[in-house]
C-alpha cells in the first residue's frame, strides 16, 4: 500500500497532472471510457444491484457523462488565476488568487449508485490537477472490477489508480498520508476515516447519510405529492442517501397517504413487484436482516412481503410511528416508509430539530411562505419544496450533508474548489520602499493615525483636508505638465525615494507615506 501510494506521489511530482491542456485529455479519455464501454459499465452496475439497464444509465451514466461535458467547457476559466481587490498598501502590487492541486487525493465511494459516487468526485479531483487513489466499494464488487480493469486502459496509470479490497485494505490505506480524503458511506465510517486523516492533518470530505424528513402540508395535490414520493422513496429499493426517510403529516392525512402510494406502487411496478424490470433488490444479506428488524412492531399499512434468498422487500408503508421505535432511529435505507402523525408545521419544524441534521429535507405544499419557513427554521445538507432528490441533478449547486451527515460539497464547480487549494498570491516590486517606512519600526501615533486612515478609511477633517489638498497638486501637476510637455516631472516629484517638499506643512512620514501611494510603478 505505501509503496502505491509513493508512486502516485511520485507522479504528481513529476508535475504532469498540472497543465490544463493535460487535465482536459484526461477527462475527454474518461469520457471516452464512459462511451466506449457503456455495455461492460451498464452491465456490471446492473449485477451488483439487480437494476435494469435504463435505470443505471439514466441514474448514473447520464450524471457521469454531464459532469464531464460541463467540467471540459468550463475548466479553462476556473484554472484562471483571478484578479482580487487590493488596498492602499498593496495598490501598485500584482494580487491575485491562482487555484491549485492539492496533491494526492483517496476518494472512498460507496455501493448504492456505485459509479457515479466514484467518477463524479474523480472527475473533480483530476479538474483540479490532483493525483487520486479510488477505492470502490467492496459491496459493489462487479463495478469495483470493471473501475479496476478500465480506468488503467484510459488514464494515465501512474497518476489514478484502483485499490480494490475490503475494511482491511480500506484501514491500511487510511494508514499512509494524503493530501485530502473523499469518502461516500456511513456516518459510523466517516469518524473512522476523519480519524485517521486527522493524524496527518489530511482535509476530508464527508458525504454521510440521515434520516431526512419529508413534511407534507394538508394544502397540497396529494396525488402528486405521493407520486413523486413514492419514485424517490423506492427508487434503488431505498438505497439512496437522499430518499425520503420518513414522513410528517398531520394525522387526517394519513390513510389518503397511504392509499395514493399504494396506487402508485402499483402504476410503476404492476401487480408483481417481484417481476418489475424497475424494482432492485437489496445489496446484501446483512442490510436485508437489518432492515427487516426496522419492522418489528409496526403497523404495516401495506407492503411488508420479503424474500431472503433474492433479498427481497417488497416496497412497504408504516403508519401511526412512535418516533421512539428502532425504525425511528436509524437511517432506513431500503424500501420502507415510516409515517410519523404531527399536529402542525411547528410541530414538524421542532420535530426535525430535535434530531441530527439531515442530509435533505423535503416540504410539500401549495403555501409558498410555508415552504420558505420551513427551510428557515431547519437546518439540511440540501432541501427540495414539492419534489424529492432532484436537487442532486442540479451541478450549479453544492452536493453535501451538515453536522452528522457531513461535511464539504462537491459537484461542478464545487468540486473543482473542494480538490483545489485557493493560494493567494501577491507579488510586490523591490521599489518603492518608501512606502513600507508606515510600517516599519519606530512606530509613532502619526504612523497608527495614517494607517487608520488608509486602512480603515477611518477619515478626520485634517487628513482629509491634506488628501484633498494632495489631489489638487497631483491635478495642478498634471495640468503643468500637459501644457509645458516637461514629460521627467512628476516622476522625479512623487519618487518615493526623493520625496517632494510639498505639501510643506506635512510631516516627512506622511510626505513619504503620499508620494509612494501616488508614485507611478
Ligand atoms: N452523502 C452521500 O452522497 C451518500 C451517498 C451514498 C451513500 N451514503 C451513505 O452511505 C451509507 C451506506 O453506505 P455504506 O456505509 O453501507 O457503504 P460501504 O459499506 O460501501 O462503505 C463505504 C466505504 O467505506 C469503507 N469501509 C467500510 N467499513 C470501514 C471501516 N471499518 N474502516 C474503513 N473503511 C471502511 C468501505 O470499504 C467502502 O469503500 C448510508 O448511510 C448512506 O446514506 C451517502
Ligand atoms: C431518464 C430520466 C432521467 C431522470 C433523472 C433522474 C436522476 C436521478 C438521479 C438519482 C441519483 C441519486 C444519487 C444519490 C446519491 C446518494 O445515494
Amino acid at each position: 500500500m505505501e509503496l502505491e501510494v509513493r508512486r502516485v506521489r511520485q507522479a504528481f511530482l513529476s508535475g504532469r497532472s498540472r497543465p490544463l491542456r493535460f487535465r482536459l485529455q484526461q477527462l475527454e479519455a474518461l469520457r471516452r471510457m464512459v462511451q466506449e464501454r457503456e455495455k461492460d459499465i451498464l452491465t456490471a452496475i446492473a449485477a451488483d444491484l439487480c437494476k435494469s439497464e435504463f435505470n443505471v444509465y439514466s441514474q448514473e451514466v447520464i450524471t457521469v457523462l454531464g459532469e464531464i461535458d460541463f467540467m471540459l467547457e468550463n475548466l479553462p476559466e476556473w484554472v484562471t488565476a483571478k484578479p482580487v481587490k487590493k488596498n492602499v498598501l498593496t495598490m501598485l502590487d500584482e494580487a491575485y488568487i491562482q487555484p491549485q492541486p492539492l496533491g494526492v487525493v483517496l476518494i472512498i465511494g460507496a455501493w448504492n449508485y456505485p459509479f457515479v459516487l466514484t467518477i463524479q468526485p474523480l472527475i473533480g479531483a483530476i479538474a483540479a490537477g490532483n493525483a487520486v487513489i479510488i477505492k470502490p466499494s467492496e459491496l459493489s464488487e462487479n463495478t469495483a472490477k470493471i473501475l479496476a480493469k478500465l480506468l488503467p486502459q484510459y488514464l494515465d496509470q501512474d497518476l489514478y489508480i484502483v485499490i480494490n479490497g475490503g475494511v482491511e485494505e480500506t484501514t491500511e490505506l487510511l494508514k499512509q498520508r494524503f493530501d485530502h480524503i473523499f469518502y461516500t458511506g456511513n456516518t459510523a465510517v466517516g469518524k473512522i476515516v476523519m480519524e485517521a486523516a486527522a493524524k496527518h492533518l489530511t482535509p476530508v470530505t464527508l458525504e454521510l447519510g440521515g434520516k431526512s424528513p419529508c413534511y407534507i402540508d394538508k394544502d397540497c395535490d396529494l396525488d402528486i405529492v405521493c407520486r413523486r414520493i413514492t419514485w424517490g422513496k423506492y427508487m434503488n429499493c431505498g438505497q439512496t442517501c437522499i430518499a425520503p426517510d420518513y414522513i410528517l403529516c398531520e394525522a387526517s392525512l394519513q390513510n389518503q397517504i397511504v392509499w395514493k402510494i399504494k396506487e402508485t406502487v402499483k402504476e410503476f411496478y404492476g401487480e408483481n413487484i417481484k417481476e418489475s424490470p424497475d424494482y432492485e433488490r437489496i445489496i446484501n444479506l446483512r442490510h436485508f436482516k437489518r432492515i427487516l428488524s426496522l419492522l418489528e412492531g409496526q403497523k404495516i399499512a401495506f407492503g411488508g412481503e420479503t424474500d431472503e434468498a433474492t433479498r427481497y422487500i417488497a416496497p412497504t408503508v408504516l403508519t401511526d410511528v412512535d418516533p421512539k421505535t428502532k425504525v425511528m432511529q436509524e437511517e432506513i435505507f431500503g424500501p420502507i416508509l415510516p409515517i410519523v402523525p404531527v399536529k402542525n408545521v411547528d410541530e414538524a419544524i421542532n420535530f426535525i430539530n430535535e434530531r441530527e441534521k439531515p442530509l435533505a429535507l423535503y416540504v410539500f405544499s401549495h403555501n409558498h411562505k410555508l415552504i420558505k419557513r420551513m427551510i428557515d427554521e431547519t437546518s439540511s445538507g440540501g432541501v427540495t419544496g414539492n419534489d424529492v432528490i432532484m436537487h442532486f441533478t442540479l451541478n450549479s449547486f453544492p452536493f453535501g450533508g451538515v453536522g452528522s451527515s457531513g461535511m464539504g460539497a462537491y459537484h461542478g464547480k464545487h468540486s473543482f474548489d473542494t480538490f483545489s487549494h485557493q493560494r493567494p498570491c501577491l507579488l510586490k516590486s523591490l521599489k518603492r520602499e518608501g512606502a513600507n517606512k508606515l510600517r516599519y519600526p519606530p512606530n509613532s501615533q502619526s504612523k497608527v493615525d495614517w494607517g487608520k486612515f488608509f486602512l480603515l478609511k477611518r477619515f478626520n477633517k485634517e487628513k482629509l483636508g491634506l488628501l484633498l489638498l494632495t489631489f489638487l497638486g497631483i491635478v495642478a501637476a498634471v495640468l503643468v505638465k500637459e501644457v509645458s510637455s516637461v514629460s521627467a516631472w512628476l516622476p522625479i516629484v512623487w519618487d518615493v525615494r526623493s520625496p517632494c517638499a510639498w505639501p510643506p506643512h506635512l510631516g516627512s512620514e506622511a510626505r513619504l507615506c503620499l508620494a509612494a501611494t501616488t508614485s507611478r510603478k
